[in-house]
């Protein structure tokens, strides 16, 4: 795919052709309560039509990619505790996979001897590795604990947090300060704002925060906005029928859970979308966990924006074109952070880490197994970085560095 040449705007050129025979929507639906958000403004209207056949979207393997789009929910004991899920394929083909991707924690020596003289830089998404994955969006609460470890995180790392959600909602749910935030997977960055990136860049903004201190914003889908607000609109209005689907809106992307949806109704899901994203070539679909993400067809995603925050972080861009500088360490849990994980991988530089208690392929190169594993494997990240403090200042072991799992 060729991007096209608007300086600073990575728009992809090989739009999707348009197709005007538009299905239309079923109209077959139970009556169901309200689901997704409210939207009270003009809703273009869109015809209810009953489609023939839901070809479409069986054709195009949107509901496969659906079907196997995050891990069956298993029998989750009382206390939602994530060591209590039993893994899909037991646990001897866990243990396996584990050879392919090895645990972060048993790993640890590894990768603290490889941060050695280099600066980590740290990277973790939001919903499945900071917070577990819960039925409602809404409700996807980090603990006490795991906070505070992401904060102790920052004050010995440069840390972003990259969501596929809106920036402002990943911000108020994490609420620290300290960190730099990407939302909207990505097209929505806080960024340092050192001029060699913002020099000319017309996605590159000034805006001010909660606090009304300036901040730096790239923002390379702005032109999608209003777009983005239209297609969410028809999305709630579409599914509202549906019973449990909720609609998102992320500022730059929308979503569409389906978690909660009968899976015999899932192909009116994908149908509708299908159907609304007909008549917006410069939308794409992908897929999340249990989710369908609506973005605009552009050539940035995670892994993109981990390297503009790596460029105009601290060391600059010199730091991440030579790998004996930097170690960025990225932690995720879905096929969005894949993005990322590429991008380390094909650099060879840092460590993409898989957060799944199933085995999966993926571009990672670690794994951990759940949520308390990242909490675990950033305390380690911290141990490390006041161990390297007293060591500057006294003399301390090496195997010191190890974490209480190896
Ligand atoms: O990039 P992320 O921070 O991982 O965000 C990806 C999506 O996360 C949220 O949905 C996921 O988590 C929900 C809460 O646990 C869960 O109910 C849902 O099934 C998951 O897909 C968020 O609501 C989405 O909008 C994000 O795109």
């Amino acid at each position: 795919m060729d991007l096209k040449s608007t300086k600073g705007s990575p728009v992809l050129a090989d739009r999707a052709p348009i197709n005007k025979s538009r299905l239309g929507i079923h109209s077959s639906l139970l009556p169901c309560s309200q689901s997704g958000q409210s939207f009270s403004t003009a809703v273009p209207s869109i015809p209810r039509k009953k489609p023939g056949k839901l070809d479409d979207v069986c054709s195009n393997g949107w509901l496969d990619a659906m079907k196997s789009s995050s891990p069956p929910r298993k029998k989750v004991l009382k206390d939602f505790n994530f060591a209590d899920l039993v893994p899909d394929d037991g646990e001897t083909a866990y243990e396996s996979w584990k050879i392919r991707y090895p645990s972060a924690l048993n790993s640890f020596r590894t990768i603290s001897t490889r941060a050695r003289n280099r600066k980590i830089v740290v990277f973790l998404d939001y919903d499945g590795t900071l917070s577990p994955i819960v039925d409602d969006p809404d409700r996807a609460f980090i603990s006490d604990d795991m906070r505070s470890a992401v904060r102790s995180v920052a004050e010995h790392f440069p840390t972003a947090i990259i969501s596929g959600r809106s920036r402002d909602m990943v911000f108020r749910l994490v609420g620290l300060t300290e960190l730099y935030y990407a939302g909207s997977h990505g097209m929505d960055i806080i960024f340092p704002g050192r001029d060699i990136v913002s020099r000319n860049n017309v996605n590159c903004v000034k805006s001010t925060d909660e606090e009304g201190k300036e901040i730096n914003l790239f923002q390379p889908a702005r032109e999608f906005l209003p777009m983005i607000d239209e297609v969410f609109a028809k999305l709630v209005e579409t599914c509202k029928d549906i019973k449990g689907a909720k609609v998102e809106n992320h500022k730059f992307c929308a979503s569409v859970h389906y978690r909660n949806v009968d899976q015999e109704n899932w192909h009116i899901i994908a149908q509708y979308v299908h159907d609304i994203l007909k008549d917006y070539p410069r939308l794409r679909l992908t897929h999340g966990r249990k989710v369908l993400e609506i973005r605009p067809v552009i050539n940035w995603d995670k892994g993109k924006a981990v390297e503009f925050l790596l460029e105009s972080l601290e060391h600059g861009i010199a730091g991440f074109s030579n790998c004996d500088d930097v170690l960025p360490i990225y932690i995720g849990d879905d096929r969005t952070d894949e993005d990322a994980f590429k991008v380390l991988k094909k650099r060879n530089c840092g460590y993409g880490i898989l957060v799944s208690a199933v085995t999966k392929e993926s571009n990672a190169f670690f794994s951990l197994k759940d949520t308390s594993e990242v909490q675990d494997f950033l305390e380690s990240l911290v141990k490390m970085a006041q161990g390297d403090a007293t060591k500057n200042g006294a003399s301390r072991k090496s195997s010191e560095y190890d974490t209480k799992k190896n």
